[in-house]
């Protein structure tokens, strides 16, 4: 192939048909997230290394890095976590918290391998920070959620764990805490068996290592986390076990507690979680289209030391997860109106009349067009002012 059409890896094109529903369903979540009292803000897609490239705790091989003039070291944005975290400690600084905010950025992320994964792409997201309560965690699943039903999808399910909770049981039993990090990049890759295996090689008591298999059960209802709660035995772990039952209450009131479902086996995607974290899922997708969780340690890297929680959603993949739902959705197509030159008055009227109507027109003039019944083919509704002699059809 010529080099003229290649792309960077990871680097996708957005056409039209794709672009315009990924706006709609993005107007939708904006609309609903404005109803809950969030704000809008925008950051710059470059930032710097040392400060937010290192503070978003992405890998750092997935990080797009470049020079500035001066000989800084820059990132794309893989996060807008922490630029909103950078903002919210200087320019928003006297702002008083709790700060609701929410976005919808492009963020970055090199691939090292080739099969569709897009290292750049589309995240709508929210962030409440100030708010250490168990109530912030449950209106940003529930945000989440009404997002999620705003865009269309369903069916679809969240997934909520405790980080605090993994790591206190791996304290009971691993001392060394690189063997803990290993365990947890299983857990975080969903590579249960290399988990499984993992564990049996461990030098620990075999009822040890039955407790670390038996983490791979606490899935389900609300009843999973009085199994969590004899599995763990430090105060650590009962801790983020009674977050997880007050958060279960706040859900209830909250209405939503029929899409969710505990998972102590989540690892968040991010290393800066500290608290609850949760993936969600829908379509026919096998990987979250959206994730988050407390984070209550970033802030002060900025300076100004505040609990937070939030939520990304990505685009990208929501949509695909719509597709594969919803087959067939129909656009709000135009409708076309055709003219010949001796008609082009009263076309390009008609057209102005009909946008001002807040109709979507598209008004082209029949003597460019090469291919009339190849052109016409994608228009619901074709309008003509042509004296005839031009194939066309007509409902004037
Ligand atoms: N920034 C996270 C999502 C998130 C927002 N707030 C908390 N977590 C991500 O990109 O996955």
């Amino acid at each position: 192939m010529p080099l003229m059409f290649e792309k960077p890896l990871g680097m996708i094109d957005t056409l039209p048909a794709l672009y315009e529903r990924a706006r709609e369903v993005r107007r939708y979540m904006e609309q609903e997230t404005k109803n809950w009292g969030y704000r809008p803000i925008q950051t710059p897609s470059l930032e710097y290394y040392e400060t937010v490239g290192n503070a978003s705790a992405i890998r750092d091989e997935q990080l797009f890095k470049l020079l500035d003039r001066e000989g800084q070291t820059l990132v794309l944005r893989p996060d807008m976590t922490a630029p909103i975290a950078r903002v919210i400690s200087s320019s928003m600084k006297e702002e008083p918290l709790p700060l609701r905010l929410f976005y919808c950025n492009a963020l970055y992320r090199a691939q090292q391998h080739e099969g569709g994964r897009r290292a750049e792409f589309d995240q709508f997201g929210i962030e409440l920070v100030g708010d250490d309560s168990m109530n912030a965690d449950g209106e940003v699943l529930a945000l989440l959620t009404s997002n999620l039903r705003a865009s269309g999808l369903s069916p679809f399910r969240l997934a909520v764990g405790h980080i605090k909770y993994m790591n206190a049981l791996f304290e009971e039993i691993i001392e060394d805490s690189k063997i803990a990090e290993a365990l947890r990049r299983y857990l975080y890759e969903k590579n249960f068996v290399g988990y499984r295996q993992r564990v049996d090689q461990l030098e620990i008591s075999e009822a040890d290592k039955s407790r670390l298999h038996q983490l791979q059960r606490l899935r389900g209802g609300p009843e999973v986390l009085d199994r969590a709660k004899t599995l763990a035995h430090s105060s650590k772990a009962h801790h983020a076990i009674n977050d997880l039952e007050d958060l279960w209450e706040i859900l209830k009131d909250l209405g939503v507690q029929d899409v969710i479902q505990i998972d102590l086996n989540l690892v968040g995607q991010i290393d800066y979680y500290t608290g609850i974290v949760f993936e969600g899922y829908g379509g026919a997708l096998g990987f979250p289209l959206a994730s988050g969780g407390r984070y209550d340690e970033l802030l002060e890297k900025f300076g100004r030391p505040a609990s937070a929680t939030g939520f990304g959603i990505r685009l990208d993949r929501l949509l695909e997860a719509l597709n594969h739902i919803n087959e067939g959705y129909s656009q709000n197509r135009p409708t076309l109106i055709l003219f010949n030159k001796k008609r082009q008055q009263e076309a390009l009227q008609e057209a102005n009349r009909r946008r001002n109507n807040g109709e979507a027109i598209v008004v082209q003039n029949i003597e460019s067009v090469p291919d009339i019944d190849a052109f016409t083919e994608k228009y619901p509704e074709v309008v003509s002012f042509t004296d005839g002699s031009e194939r066309g059809s007509s409902d004037e």
